[in-house]
């Protein structure tokens, strides 16, 4: 289906205005149309053009944030390298270039991550991803398996508090307490690059809600996909294609992964 320019949400502030705004976007569910699996996701062709002329018209005040790795965020957007917060704001890419990650103690523990390993071998159509710091669980393929993906979760974070369990779409993923989006915003924000002017995230899931809640307290704009945009990436790529001013076809097309 085409989408019409004319169908296009939301009304937006003037985000190109000479140093008024930074934009902050989620890439699952926002960016990208939710796939069958974490592999199975693809890029359409316009959307590094269109990032990396919003970057350039925002003066490099562009970032994404997401539960990805930043290595997958680099692999999905190549050859864009640019401004991120990967693993929920674990690891940090400022626009300088520096890596900036968080403490090993916030890593999930080794012997946690083979028992998870161990149970997962189990259950079909589950998959482990593993991050540096977190993992997620995914059971879009066999959704029964919710109830003990869920179950095992618990078990760890009731051992160590430290840890929580955050709900994802089809998926459970084990993070430190302290990894959150709004603290990635709020780490960006405080950057050369991005400081002096207002957030606005677009983001689709529980996960984005504190990068939503940290952007409305510094003043800017938190859009949720349901909302803004109908719950359709589509929607979102078209506003951000419109923003740049790119003629990039509306729906996915042809994509890589
Ligand atoms: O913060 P995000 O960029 O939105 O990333 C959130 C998680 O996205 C990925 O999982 C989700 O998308 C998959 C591909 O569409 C889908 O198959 C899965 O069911 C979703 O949960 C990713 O694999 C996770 O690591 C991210 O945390």
């Amino acid at each position: 289906m085409m989408l019409q320019r004319s169908h296009i949400a939301p009304p937006r502030p003037d985000i190109l205005e000479k140093g008024a705004w930074a934009l902050f976007l989620d890439l699952d569910g926002t960016l990208l149309d939710i796939a069958a699996s974490p592999e199975s996701v693809l890029v359409p062709k316009h959307l590094v053009e269109v990032l990396a002329t919003l970057r350039n018209q925002l003066g490099g005040a562009l970032a994404i944030l997401s539960g990805r790795s930043l290595r997958t965020i680099d692999r999905l957007l190549h050859p864009l390298l640019i401004s991120a917060a990967g693993e929920h704001g674990a690891v940090l890419r400022l626009p300088q270039g520096d890596v900036l990650e968080a403490d090993a103690s916030t890593m999930v523990p080794s012997h946690w991550r083979q028992m998870i390993h161990r149970a997962a071998e189990a259950w079909p159509g589950v998959l482990v991803e593993e991050k540096s710091h977190g993992l997620a669980l995914h059971y879009r393929a066999n959704p029964a398996f919710s109830v003990p993906v869920t179950a095992l979760l618990e078990q760890f974070v009731e051992s160590d508090p430290h840890f929580d369990i955050l709900p994802a779409l089809m998926a459970r993923e084990l993070r430190h307490r302290s990894i959150n989006k709004g603290a990635a915003l709020r780490r960006l924000m405080d950057n050369q690059t991005f400081r002096g002017r207002l957030p606005l995230f677009i983001g689709d899931d529980v996960t984005d809600e504190d990068a939503i809640a940290a952007a409305e307290q510094m003043g800017g704009i938190g859009l949720r996909v349901a909302d803004a945009f109908a719950g359709e990436p589509a929607r979102v790529r078209a506003w951000l294609s419109d923003l740049a001013a790119i003629d990039a076809p509306l729906a996915q097309q042809t994509a890589r992964s």
